[in-house]
């Protein structure tokens, strides 16, 4: 299978008042087309920094990010972003805010065909009905599918989802994580998830990537061999819970809470 996204190499500083502020250090990464990939480690790693650099936000210091065979050297439009807040426009409808990247991306298209497209994508995460409410009428969950429906609507190459379940209630965030294992099995499309929640990447995920504390690099590789969609009772199979048992020893060990296999 080809690999969509291909992190070769990367190395990344900050420039800072007090000099660089190595990020990432030689990170690989591949996400063959279709998959899903969880990204998790340490608080302040540099997860989000990897986030920028696929969307073509910043570039790295060494080493090559590959989007469908390209080098990445410029911002994308082609990749969907969604975050914890999910910053939608209180001026504009949920309707319009979804709409908002096709009037990017194809602003010659039709508004009616833009408007349908949108539409679909809210009746199938539940939102048909509030297309015309502003944000602030909808729930915490509410808001974040809407958002889900417009980092998707453009059917983007790549959705690139950086915490966006984290502000949630336990329950609202297992319906989301439902609901996105349907809009796969809908429209199926390559992801990068980064996450503090290993239950999340474990359920979400067909990769899950440990970074190391940083500068990060790639720590541990844990592939899941489960179809999508997922019922949410495999987090409680002997097999998942042995999963999380080995990421959270994995996570431990790039907080420098554990020495690593074979260390001291
Ligand atoms: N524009 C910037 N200039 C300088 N330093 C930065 C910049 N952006 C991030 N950093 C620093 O780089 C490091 C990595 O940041 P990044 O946001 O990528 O980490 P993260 O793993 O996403 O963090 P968290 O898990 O807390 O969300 C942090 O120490 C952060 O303070």
């Amino acid at each position: 299978m080809e690999n969509l996204i291909e992190i070769k190499g990367v190395t990344h500083a900050y420039k800072t008042k007090a000099g660089p502020l190595p990020v990432l250090d030689d990170l690989n990464i591949a996400i063959p087309e279709g998959k899903f990939c969880a990204v998790v480690g340490p608080s302040g790693c540099g997860k989000s920094t990897l986030t920028r650099l696929i969307a073509g936000l910043m570039f790295p210091d060494t080493g090559e990010v590959w989007l469908h065979g390209q080098i990445v050297k410029s911002p994308r439009k082609t990749v969907g972003m969604a975050f914890q807040n999910p910053v939608l426009l209180e001026w504009r409808t949920i309707l319009q805010n979804v709409v908002l990247p096709l009037e990017i991306v194809a602003p010659g298209m039709p508004k009616r065909q833009k408007e349908a497209r949108a539409m679909e994508l809210l009746a199938l995460v539940g939102l048909e009905g509030f297309e015309h409410k502003r944000p602030s009428e909808l729930s915490g969950g509410m808001r974040q599918r809407a958002s889900l429906c417009r980092s998707l609507v453009h059917k983007p190459e790549v959705l690139i989802l950086d915490e966006p379940f984290g502000a949630l209630d336990a329950f609202t965030r297992e319906d989301l994580w439902q609901t996105m294992h349907e809009l796969r099995a809908e429209e199926p499309f390559t992801g990068l998830l980064i996450t503090h929640d290993l239950r999340e990447s474990v359920y979400l995920a067909d990769q899950v990537v440990v970074l190391s504390g940083r500068p990060a690099t790639t720590q541990y590789v844990m592939d899941i061999p489960m179809p999508s969609p997922r019922p949410i009772n495999m987090l409680y199979e002997p097999d998942a819970v042995e999963k999380l048992a080995r990421l959270r020893r994995e996570i431990e060990i790039a907080q420098g809470r554990v020495p690593a296999e074979g260390g001291a």
